[in-house]
């Protein structure tokens, strides 16, 4: 039972962008309310950010000011720091860092940081008997580390997969139903901070592989392995593509996947095409959602906003309530020392179906010869698409394909790309079929 003489809980918080202001914003909204359900209240005594003068809507006036979120780690006199600067290295790195060395739990925000380095971040935090907890890390206002490493706790995970950026769901969203140009969408979603400081993390897919490395690591019960990673953006998905796609019964998505296979952990972020009637294909905007194939509970969806302040400032607090009511779970679901190692799966081992997508020259023969380079591989065609003519011009062609292997697929790719009657570089995106 919490104890409502129980002292506060003394916290720090390094940045405060949208994340930041968003924690110091639900913290004083929900102050009775956290303070009914944990026992004791949450305090803010530090805070630490770029620019002491900006305007952030909370009032900072009774908490102590730091230019450098380091020496707040160490000095603050809090019980927990929380890290909302990002970034793997550099001050975000040097936080967690001194907060563990001066025996503070850390709540972060920050999956580059834990997917670079979160093995190193756990062992050193478990072995002092601190906690650091990070639910806002992976897919924002979703319950996914909790459900997974709680909720899920008594089944063997053989795969989750998910929708895990918020900024390309919505740029693929608004590209599909308004016909919108990619830059003016990315803006957007800059404006509505849901994107990365760097938003190249976001849409050449670096930021939903940091997100899917954790996840597995969680689901599987092994060590972080973001550089095993295989990763694609969504940069070369174009509007003609959304049609074909929808032409064809599909959505096009950016998703994460990790998969346990006899050849090892296979982990990979691409565009694919998924079944309209699959549920995530009808998860759009900014909202994510992660699908967790268990042995006993099957399978289970989850979906929710993954990026904003309100969502993610959610997530921290929800850690914040956790480690105020003194509960403690290993940091990825496993003792860090005890995490499993896995046998990276690579790419070529992909074994699935394929959309390409080729602009030929419209002449007599073009197909044939695109046709046997597929059946040179042992690539079986399923259905082809030529919409219009213009006798010896450029011409776009779509086909799919039945299952076969990555590798053959990407043999096929390199000799159709190499014939002189196709006049742009292939373009291919896997389908799942979930
Ligand atoms: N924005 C989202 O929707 C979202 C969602 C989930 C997780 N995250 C993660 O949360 C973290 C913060 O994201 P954000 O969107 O709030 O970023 P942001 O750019 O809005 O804010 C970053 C804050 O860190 C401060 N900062 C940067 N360098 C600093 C330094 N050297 N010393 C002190 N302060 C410094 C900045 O002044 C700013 O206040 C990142 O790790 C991000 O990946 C963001
Ligand atoms: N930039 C991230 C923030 C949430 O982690 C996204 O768009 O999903
Ligand atoms: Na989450």
């Amino acid at each position: 039972m919490p104890n409502a003489q129980q002292a506060p809980l003394k916290i720090a918080v390094a940045g405060l962008g949208t994340v930041g202001a968003g924690v110091l914003k639900l913290l004083e909204t929900q102050g009775s309310l956290i303070e009914q359900r944990c026992g004791r209240r949450i305090e803010v005594v530090a805070v630490s950010a770029r620019s002491k003068g900006k305007d952030r809507g909370v009032d900072l006036s009774r908490v102590r000011w730091f230019d450098d979120p380091v020496a707040m780690a160490a000095e603050a006199g809090a019980d927990l720091v929380v890290e909302l600067i990002g970034g793997s290295e550099g001050p975000a790195r040097d936080t967690v860092a001194t907060a563990l060395e001066a025996g503070k739990h850390v709540v972060t925000a920050n999956k580059a940081l834990l997917a670079v380095h979160g093995t190193d971040i756990a062992r050193k935090a478990e072995a002092n008997g601190l906690t650091v907890a990070f639910e806002a890390a992976v897919a924002g206002g979703i319950p996914i580390i909790k459900g997974l490493r709680e909720g899920l706790a008594a089944n063997a995970v053989s795969e989750i997969h998910g929708i895990l950026n918020g900024t390309c769901n919505y740029i693929l969203t608004e590209m599909r139903t308004t016909g919108r140009d990619f830059a003016d969408v990315l803006a957007d979603a800059q404006a509505l901070g849901y994107a990365e400081a760097d938003p190249s993390f976001d849409i050449d897919g670096v930021d939903a592989a940091h997100k899917l490395a954790i996840l597995a690591s969680v689901a599987f019960g092994t060590p972080v392995d973001f550089s095993s990673v295989y990763i694609e953006g969504i940069r070369q998905v174009s509007a003609v593509d959304f049609d074909y796609a929808d032409q064809l019964g599909y959505r096009i998505k950016l998703l994460g996947i990790a998969r346990r296979t006899d050849a090892g952990v296979e982990q990979r972020v691409h565009p694919c095409m998924v079944p309209k009637t699959a549920p995530i294909a009808s998860v759009d905007g900014v909202f994510n959602a992660v699908v967790a194939q268990a042995d006993f509970a099957d399978r289970v969806l989850f979906v929710g906003r993954g990026a904003g302040a309100g969502p993610t400032a959610s997530a921290v607090v929800a850690d914040l309530i956790d480690i105020a009511r003194g509960r403690s779970t290993p940091t990825f679901g496993v003792p860090a020392d005890r995490l499993g190692a896995a046998t990276p799966s690579p790419m070529e081992a992909r074994r699935g179906s394929y959309y390409v997508r080729l602009m030929v020259v419209d002449r007599p023969g073009v197909i044939a010869d695109i046709a046997a380079a597929m059946r040179d591989q042992n690539v079986s065609m399923e259905q082809f698409l030529q919409r219009g003519r213009s006798p010896g011009e450029g011409v776009p062609v779509v086909l799919t394909t039945h299952d076969t292997d990555e590798a053959a697929m990407q043999r096929a790719l390199a000799v159709i790309a190499a014939s002189d009657n196709v006049l742009e570089p292939p373009r291919m995106i896997r389908i799942e079929q979930f």
